[in-house]
């Protein structure tokens, strides 16, 4: 079980009491800035998760302990497009991911969907990370940082259509790139039988050209799927869907190797 007080270098969600403000801090990282005031965090380090908190404008916040969702949506660099929550988590479902497994994955890109894959598959697992651009890399590396989860990576600069994954053997890959089905033939080298592969794509021709690739392929078991998440408000007496929304991501296309 986590420990329930807040060390230094912890990440906190920080939530207005009254209002809809909230923010992402590390506890011991000294004073910060909100909308609302400073929040000095240093007063955080030794406090129980779910304490109180005062801005310089006497606003109060509740400083509650962020999940690892709360710290890659408000605290990761963006450099490439990056895979939502939404559509990450149901990534780990079309895997069936979990503690131990192998997985890899292309391209890494600022490493969003990296963290989430390997948070699942701590603490024995690994996820092999490759991206042919390495000024994308140098990001992933520093968001994966935040959070403590660079034991659990190995991230390599490399084009997969051109060489493959290396030698891995792997659980699951998960493409998110350009020409998946260019990179198939390498997935099925480094795919064991029955693996499962994913592919992220975000426009219909790129959804057509992968499941196609797929069929030609000893893929079976080929689903497409769309994740429709609609938020609502949570205020009292406006109880209903949020005007502004994200409408469209992707499509998450997913089969097994035999
Ligand atoms: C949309 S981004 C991936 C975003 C990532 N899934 C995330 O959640 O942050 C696509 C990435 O694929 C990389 N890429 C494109 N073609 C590649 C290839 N042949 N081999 C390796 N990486 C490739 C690009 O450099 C880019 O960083």
């Amino acid at each position: 079980m986590k420990p329930h007080v807040f060390r230094k270098g912890d990440w906190a969600l920080l939530v207005e009491e009254r209002g809809g403000y909230k923010t992402v801090a590390r506890v011991g990282g000294g004073r910060i800035q909100t909308i609302r005031g400073f929040i000095d965090t240093d007063k955080l380090v030794g406090a129980p998760h779910g304490s109180e908190i005062t801005t310089s404008l006497g606003v109060k916040f509740r400083a509650l302990s962020a999940t690892i969702f709360d710290v890659i949506e408000n605290k990761f660099e963006l450099r490439a497009q990056a895979i939502y929550p939404k559509d990450a988590v149901y990534i780990i479902k079309a895997i069936g991911l979990g503690p131990g497994f192998r997985v890899a994955e292309a391209g890494t890109g600022s490493g969003f969907l990296t963290a989430v894959l390997a948070w699942y598959v701590r603490p024995w697992g690994v996820v092999y990370s490759f991206d042919n651009r390495i000024e994308h890399m140098k990001v992933a590396v520093r968001n994966l940082g935040r959070i403590d989860l660079l034991n659990y990576v190995d991230l390599q600069v490399r084009d997969v259509v051109r060489t493959g994954f290396g030698s891995i053997r792997v659980d699951a890959v998960v493409l998110d790139m350009g020409d998946p089905w260019n990179a198939l033939d390498r997935v099925s080298e480094a795919l064991k039988p029955g693996g499962v592969v994913v592919i992220f794509a975000t426009t219909v021709e790129h959804m057509a050209k992968s499941v196609e690739a797929l069929r030609k392929r000893n893929y079976v078991n080929i689903s497409i799927e769309e994740v429709l998440v609609r938020r609502w408000k949570s205020v009292p007496g406006e109880l209903r869907p949020e005007t502004f929304d994200v409408t469209h991501t992707g499509w998450i296309i997913s089969a097994r190797l035999v």
